[in-house]
């Protein structure tokens, strides 16, 4: 019988529970995104967080000021240079969230049965009767009878600062509820959510559009995470912004769908963004948890038959606290990645959790168990099948590096890129070795200065499931010699083999332009 599954048949699978998980040169072909911040910013933690395997760093401005993360991201700075491990910077903006900010960090009693009033009047403190908001629209959103969820901000779910509210009363722009759980806030940071209201803010609200064009700017961030985006307009509008900053028209755009309007647009969302962040810590709450899984393999499955890349959120979050996942979250990380997800992204984990290194050791060891038994032969069908015929030039030259890669076992790919196109093609047909993308530097002008492309274009595959770059030397810009190719594929194979990933008479794939001629050849090592 031909499995529809994603998963290899039998015998593989029993083997492979079986087989001692081997370490590798690299933790897993999934990529960790890593949100830094209270837990995670001393250069030792950010350098144990990079060679466990984190490739992105997230910087939440929901969470903490420009200052807080630009001292974040000075020591991320220095821990690469220690460490040598390359990292992306993600911004990840405040956006229509509501948010209520607890000033006395006091703990605040809820009591079962009783009531509590949200009021935009944010000069109040926060107390047990009265909890003020950031959103002044919330008594014009809400009607008696809503479910309104506020938790830890990154709540992980397990913890009994969870609150669920009804709202029984609105009074002017207040908001009165009753109680339907006790609980004890803790912490600076609460967030609320109201299932299914559209909350009539901005996507990218004045605070973000500031922190971008400040820390954004001043860092040239690679990732732009567009928290709450609910349509393509978001989008086209967050890459407008960006590019009147020269320097951030070449920050991608990840959309980050946390509600069911965004899930609803999610085609024409795809369409626009460079990528797509399935932010289940929200979107767990705007929709029935029976929903969630049906949607996360929908999502995957069609940003995988484009191939932009996909992260999941929100796995491991008992890890905040505790040194094992659980068994449901160790079994669902690892269907996230046959699901298709390129990377998983650690919040609380990380962010404000005790133990954020062994965090991401633990995703990358079960991502890379997922990633043994994924059915690459039925994927690959599927997604030659989908692509159709006449393949364009660029598409073919992929899909059959990738197919030649698998027949001859090549331990793997080398693909010469300059705009990473080529390279993230060919990681959409998701071999089963890693791609290393040589990243060819071109030289450009804006008339005043010259200046080299290729660093964003490296680090932003740092975001794809099986890519792994590396920079050319600049000395070799611009058009392809074959004496200059020579010397870079060389410096390739030598960073392979440096690194352990090539071994003597491996055979390896290269994909590269000789003259006018796209390529794709096999070499066979002699040493
Ligand atoms: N500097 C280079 N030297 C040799 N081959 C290259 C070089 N840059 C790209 N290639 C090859 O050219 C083909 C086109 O790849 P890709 O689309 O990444 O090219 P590009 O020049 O980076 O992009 P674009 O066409 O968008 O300008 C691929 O086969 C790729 O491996
Ligand atoms: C990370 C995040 O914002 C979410 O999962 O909702
Ligand atoms: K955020
Ligand atoms: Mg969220």
């Amino acid at each position: 019988m031909v499995s529809n599954y994603l998963l290899l048949e039998e015998p593989l699978r029993m083997a492979s529970v079986l087989e001692p998980s081997k370490p590798s040169f690299f933790p897993a072909m999934t990529k960790i995104v890593g949100t830094l911040g209270l837990n995670s910013r001393s250069v030792e933690v950010i350098s144990g967080c990079l060679e466990a395997g984190m490739s992105v760093a997230r910087f939440d401005f929901s969470w903490g000021d420009a200052e807080f993360h630009q001292e974040t991201l000075e020591n991320l700075k220095v821990a690469i240079k220690a460490t040598k491990k390359l990292c992306a910077v993600m911004l990840d903006t405040v956006g229509p969230e509501l948010l209520i900010v607890n000033k006395s960090e006091n703990t605040i009693s809820l009591e079962e049965d009783s009531f509590v009033i949200l009021t935009p009047d944010q000069d109040k403190e926060a107390t047990s009767s009265l909890l003020p908001i950031n959103f002044n629209g919330l008594s014009k959103a809400v009607t008696k009878g809503d479910d309104i969820f506020i938790g830890q901000y990154l709540f992980t779910g397990s913890e009994t600062t969870s609150v669920w509210l009804e709202v029984s009363e609105v009074k002017d722009n207040d908001v009165v509820c009753m109680i339907k759980n006790s609980a004890t806030l803790a912490g600076p940071l609460y967030t609320l959510h109201v299932s299914q209201i559209r909350i009539d803010l901005p996507t990218l609200t004045d605070k973000d559009k500031e922190v971008i064009s400040t820390w954004g700017r001043r860092n040239k961030i690679d990732f732009l995470s567009l928290s709450y985006a609910r349509r393509a307009e978001d989008v086209i509008h967050a890459r407008e912004f960006l590019s009147i900053f020269g320097d951030l028209n070449q920050t991608q755009i990840f959309a980050k769908i946390e509600n069911v309007e965004g899930l609803q647009h999610f085609d024409e969302i795809l369409q626009e963004a460079d990528g797509i962040i399935l932010a289940r810590g929200n979107l767990g709450i705007d929709l029935p948890p029976e929903k969630v899984f049906l949607y996360q393999k929908e999502a995957l499955h069609k940003c995988n038959i484009v191939g932009k890349p996909a992260v999941v959120t929100r796995v491991v979050d008992s890890m905040t606290d505790n040194l094992r996942p659980t068994r449901a979250e160790a079994t669902d990380v690892a269907n996230a990645v046959l699901d298709g997800s390129d990377a998983i992204l650690l919040g609380a984990e990380t962010l404000r959790g005790l133990y954020p290194v062994q965090t991401i050791s633990t995703v990358g060891k079960i991502c890379a168990e997922a990633e043994k038994v994924y059915n690459q032969d039925l994927y690959f069908k599927k997604t030659v099948k989908y692509v159709g015929e006449p393949m364009t030039h660029m598409e073919s030259i992929a899909s059959s590096a990738v197919r030649a890669a698998i027949k001859v076992k090549a331990s793997v790919i080398i693909c010469f890129t300059s705009s990473g196109r080529a390279a993230r093609l060919i990681a959409k047909y998701r071999p089963t070795m890693p791609v290393l993308s040589v990243v060819i530097p071109r030289l450009k002008t804006n008339q005043l200065r010259w200046t080299f492309t290729g660093a964003f274009e490296a680090r932003q595959s740092l975001i794809v499931r099986g890519l792994f770059p590396m920079l050319a030397d600049p000395r070799h810009p611009g058009g392809p010699t074959s004496a200059t190719d020579e010397s870079i594929l060389k410096v390739a194979l030598d960073h392979g083999k440096a690194s352990g990933v090539i071994k003597p008479h491996d055979r390896v794939v290269v994909c590269q332009k000789v003259g006018d001629a796209s390529v794709v050849k096999i070499i066979e090592l002699q040493d």
